[in-house]
């Protein structure tokens, strides 16, 4: 193993596995595994990169870092030469978040400094420009994530958010740097070094200046940030002869096909909206679910009933709807309720024979994935940016895509079931 990712959330590593496993065009990619926490035996002999799934974006700061040192320790002993830390590309977390003390507390235990912080992913619409982050053409916190259920983003200057969790000062590579190549953007994280900044905010426009931003850390032991952080990754690997550049999996499992979504990002909410236009589809209850009287068995019942129709169940609602089902219940109290029914369906869902699982939200796919026990998920070709076909094999394989809330195309639903079965 070449390139360890400790990932904050289980949409997230697929993502980033998508990155590593696509590689550039003509240039190939990583053979990569997405991993549901940290392995308990060593990886195949093949993989190239290991992703490993955490589920540490909203739980306590010593958890996270503890949970992240534990992940540090196994990619280190597959062999890996680089590590990055995997979080949101809207750099999702609370004012007392994870992102700042996981950064900093893998860079001590790897013994550097003058790490790259940089959550642009511009396949999605994400930039950063002037320590400023972008979605699209609007900044973050007005970006409908201001509206987050569980971190509401209500500051773009990520600097300044970043800052409110470290233990240190945060550094700043601009824009103008990193156009100026890659011994440019080396020289400035030598300076934040020096001036003792752990994690250095970059700008990142395009994915050419990811690509350079990549050259610069191809030495580096620590790199963070989204996704778009491991465009340039695989390359510098892959030229040094040290990886083959096969990259992702070709593979198809046709079957039986069910959508969960717990997601309520705006992407989402549009997939789900035209989705139901055209096939079963059946809205959560979210009272029904707190006061017990809406179980996973109705959920469950009314999927595998529409099999071969691409069914859909949903809990995603407007932020209106969200708050007052928050102020009703507790934001932690509703969320985990959602959370574990998702769970149980899937597993339910599963057992009755479901071969083909597309769930959005990284919260629910993460409850989802983990309630489906798979320990180690094959990275296949991308359905769409950032989203990959992922199959967890044995005897009944089960292929799945596990969407990040905001991510996809409107048709998404469609297209991942037919993508999973090689369509
Ligand atoms: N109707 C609802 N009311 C309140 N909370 C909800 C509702 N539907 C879902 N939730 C909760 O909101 C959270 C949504 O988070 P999730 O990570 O699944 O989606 P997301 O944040 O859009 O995706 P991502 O993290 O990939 O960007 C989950 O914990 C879910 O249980
Ligand atoms: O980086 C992103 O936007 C996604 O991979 C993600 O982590 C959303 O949960």
């Amino acid at each position: 193993m070449l390139i360890g990712v400790i990932a904050d959330d289980f949409t997230g590593a697929s993502d980033i596995a998508n990155t590593l496993a696509k590689g550039l065009p003509g240039q190939g990619g990583l053979r990569t595994v997405q991993y549901l926490g940290v392995p308990k035996e060593a990886a195949a002999r093949n993989v190239e990169a290991g992703v490993i799934a955490l589920k540490s974006r909203s739980i306590s700061t010593e958890l996270a870092v503890e949970q992240s040192l534990d992940a540090m320790h196994w990619l280190l002993e597959q062999g890996c030469q680089q590590i990055v830390f995997k979080y949101c590309s809207t750099f999702d977390s609370t004012p007392g978040g994870n992102i700042g003390p996981v950064g900093e507390a893998l860079a001590t235990a790897l013994g550097v400094s003058g790490v790259v912080a940089c959550p642009a992913f511009p396949g999605a619409g994400r930039t950063v420009y002037q320590g400023h982050l972008f979605v699209n053409d609007r900044l973050l916190n007005e970006s409908g994530l201001q509206n987050h259920p569980l971190n509401p983003m209500t500051d773009a200057d990520i600097r300044r958010w970043l800052r409110l969790q470290t233990a240190g000062e945060v550094g700043h590579v601009g824009i103008d740097a990193v156009r100026r190549g890659p011994a440019k953007i080396g020289s400035a994280l030598r300076q934040c070094a020096e001036e003792r900044r752990v994690l250095v905010i970059v700008d990142a426009i395009t994915d050419e200046d990811l690509v350079t931003i990549g050259r610069a850390v191809a030495d580096d032991r620590l790199i963070t940030g989204g996704s778009g952080i491991a465009i340039g990754l695989p390359g510098n690997f892959i030229e040094r002869g040290l990886a083959k550049g096969t990259g992702a999996v070709d593979f198809s499992v046709d079957g039986p096909e069910a959508i969960l979504a717990g997601s309520c990002s705006g992407a989402t909410r549009g997939q789900v909206e035209r989705h139901s236009m055209l096939h079963p589809s059946l809205p959560i209850d979210v009272a029904g679910v707190m006061d017990g009287s809406v179980k996973a068995a109705d959920l469950t019942s009314f999927l595998l009933s529409h099999t071969g129709n691409a069914p859909l169940v949903y809990s995603s609602s407007t932020p209106e709807e969200v708050q007052a089902s928050q102020a009703r219940f507790g934001r932690e109290k509703v969320a985990a309720a959602l959370d574990d029914l998702f769970a149980t369906t899937a597993q339910e869902l599963v057992k009755s024979g479901i071969r083909r699982l597309v769930v959005a939200g990284g919260e629910t796919s993460g409850a989802v994935a983990s309630a489906l026990g798979y320990n180690a998920l094959t990275i296949g070709r991308e359905i769409d940016p950032g989203v990959p076909a992922l199959l967890a094999e044995g005897e009944r394989p089960v292929a799945l895509a596990l969407k990040s809330g905001n991510f996809g195309a409107p048709d998404f639903f469609k297209k991942a079931l037919q993508r999973l079965a090689g369509r």
